[in-house]
């Protein structure tokens, strides 16, 4: 581009004049250093490097942090876990040498940013969110994302994304949803999980989270009061049911509790439970004490399939003594999930069978009990997601994925298909909020950022506490409408 086409595109000529009439204005006593500084201001934002280094995430593991570099200002961004897919080897390794690889697979996925992705992306304006996601993807199309991994690729992206918002002078919320062709105004039910079990936990109950969706709030910040008011409740219930050897996590995390062990336990990952109705009682008995029976829904997130065996589900995975009884089919699963949701105030349910389970994942959808939320069924994969839409496998996307542009084309396909959107952190998350601004932009009505504790899930709610100040009476909490705020 020449330099007169470069004026043109970008409508300098007119800037200039303009700053030399502000010059002329202000009487600047330096009117050279005046103009100069309006011009920088002035001229576009181009990206003009990549940087990326080795950080930890909320698991203490090797994760990748990003930083995109403009000719303005520096953009910062990361997300959880290692640079590459964990593969097989990791996998199966134990804890201490599962960080050696993941922390050799951190240290692979910088060094590629560093070189290849900066190298791709220089020059590029970051407000060309797609532009940039297909250079990026571009770089590891042969490998599927073997490479860079998909985490890295994603903080490379939201990077860039910041950057975009912050070069349009709008909040990230606001950049987000011009990229959707939305308002941003909704506020998301935040489904705030109280209860961990299955692989995320050191107790019995097989299904990972058991979460409260404080629906009956009218705003957002209410929402969050109510969540941590029952989840303080919940605490209370289950030392005085289970003692204190059942909130095993120290306040400054250490795994089985220390001397502040009676504090803001950051999960209740108690040892005494194995039942998912259990689980639930606790937590009914909880929202009755903090007195907002009726205002807060149920939801759990089953991840099925870390406990199925074959065909069957075994949902005593984690006990060294089994009985056969509690090894369901699936048909019995669907038994219990239909007398779950008689029984409980129960809403949603997240992954209900293995993740190759068509068959199953339809038939209770069929059933319309509740939300059915696919996620590893669906892994964010627009094929997955059409068959789907297709065949009525579930009715709402878990939303974690491997760009800015590939997530925001899966929110728009569940959209279209009158789904629920359920913008999701990663367990063992970074302290980065994009989710936040995410769940505002797209519109999505829900989000799960984890318990109301422990900096990388208070980052994404306190963001949406200050996005719900910041859009003051326009800001509108989704409440009831926490289904289909995604699809008006
Ligand atoms: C948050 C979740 O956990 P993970 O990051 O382990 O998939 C989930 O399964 O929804």
């Amino acid at each position: 581009m020449s330099v007169q086409e470069y004026l043109e595109k970008h409508l300098l000529s007119r800037k200039i004049e303009e700053a030399v009439n502000a010059a002329v204005r202000a009487k600047a006593p330096d009117p050279v250093l005046f103009i100069a500084g309006h011009m920088r201001r002035a001229a576009p934002a181009v990206i003009t490097r990549v940087r990326a280094r080795q950080i930890l995430d909320g698991h203490g593991a090797p994760a990748v942090e990003v930083e995109v570099h403009t000719n303005k200002a520096v953009h910062r961004a990361s997300a959880a876990g290692a640079g590459a897919p964990e593969g097989a080897a990791a996998e199966a390794a134990p804890d201490a040498e599962r960080r050696k690889i993941l922390a050799r697979a951190a240290a692979d996925a910088v060094r590629v940013i560093n070189d290849k992705v900066s190298e791709a992306l220089v020059g590029m304006d970051p407000q060309q969110q797609a532009q940039i996601d297909q250079a990026i993807m571009d770089l590891d199309k042969a490998r599927h994302k073997a490479e860079l991994g998909a985490n890295a690729m994603l903080a490379v992206s939201i990077a860039a994304c910041k950057a975009g918002a912050a070069e349009k002078e709008v909040p990230l919320y606001k950049h987000i949803a011009d990229l959707v062709g939305k308002s941003a105004t909704t506020l998301p039910v935040p489904l705030i999980t109280v209860i961990n079990g299955g692989k995320h936990a050191g107790n019995g109950l097989p299904i990972q989270e058991i979460m409260i969706l404080p629906v009956g709030a009218k705003n957002f910040e209410e929402a969050m009061q109510m969540g941590s008011e029952t989840y303080h409740h919940l605490k209370d219930i289950i030392l005085e049911k289970y003692g204190s050897d059942s909130c095993n996590i120290g306040d400054h995390g250490f795994p089985f509790g220390d001397l502040h062990m009676d504090f803001n336990m950051p999960y209740l990952c108690y040892l005494s439970i194995f039942s998912i109705s259990e689980g639930l009682d606790l937590v009914i008995a909880a929202i009755e004490r903090a007195g907002y029976n009726g205002r807060i829904k149920l939801a759990i997130d089953v991840a099925a399939t870390d406990f199925c065996i074959g065909k069957k589900y075994d949902l005593e995975f984690k006990l060294a003594k089994k009985s056969e009884q509690n090894f369901k089919t699936a048909d019995d699963m669907i038994e219990i999930y239909s007398q779950l949701c008689s029984e409980y105030p129960l809403v949603s349910i997240e992954q209900p069978f293995d993740k190759d389970d068509w068959e199953h994942s339809k038939k209770l959808t069929t059933l319309e009990l509740c939300q059915v939320a696919g996620d590893d069924l669906l892994m964010s994969d627009p094929e997955r997601i059409k068959r789907a839409v297709n065949e009525y496998t579930c009715n709402a996307l878990v939303n974690q994925v491997g760009t800015v542009t590939e997530a925001i084309e899966v929110v728009k396909q569940a959209k279209d298909a009158h789904w629920g959107v359920m913008v999701s952190h990663r367990s063992g998350d970074t302290e980065d909020s994009f989710i936040a601004d995410l769940a505002v932009g797209a519109a999505a009505g829900q989000i799960k950022a984890g318990a109301p504790c422990r900096g990388e899930c208070l980052t994404k709610y306190n963001q949406l506490l200050r996005i719900e100040g910041e859009l003051g009476s326009e800001g509108l909490y989704a409440g009831e409408n926490w289904r289909t705020a995604s699809t008006s």
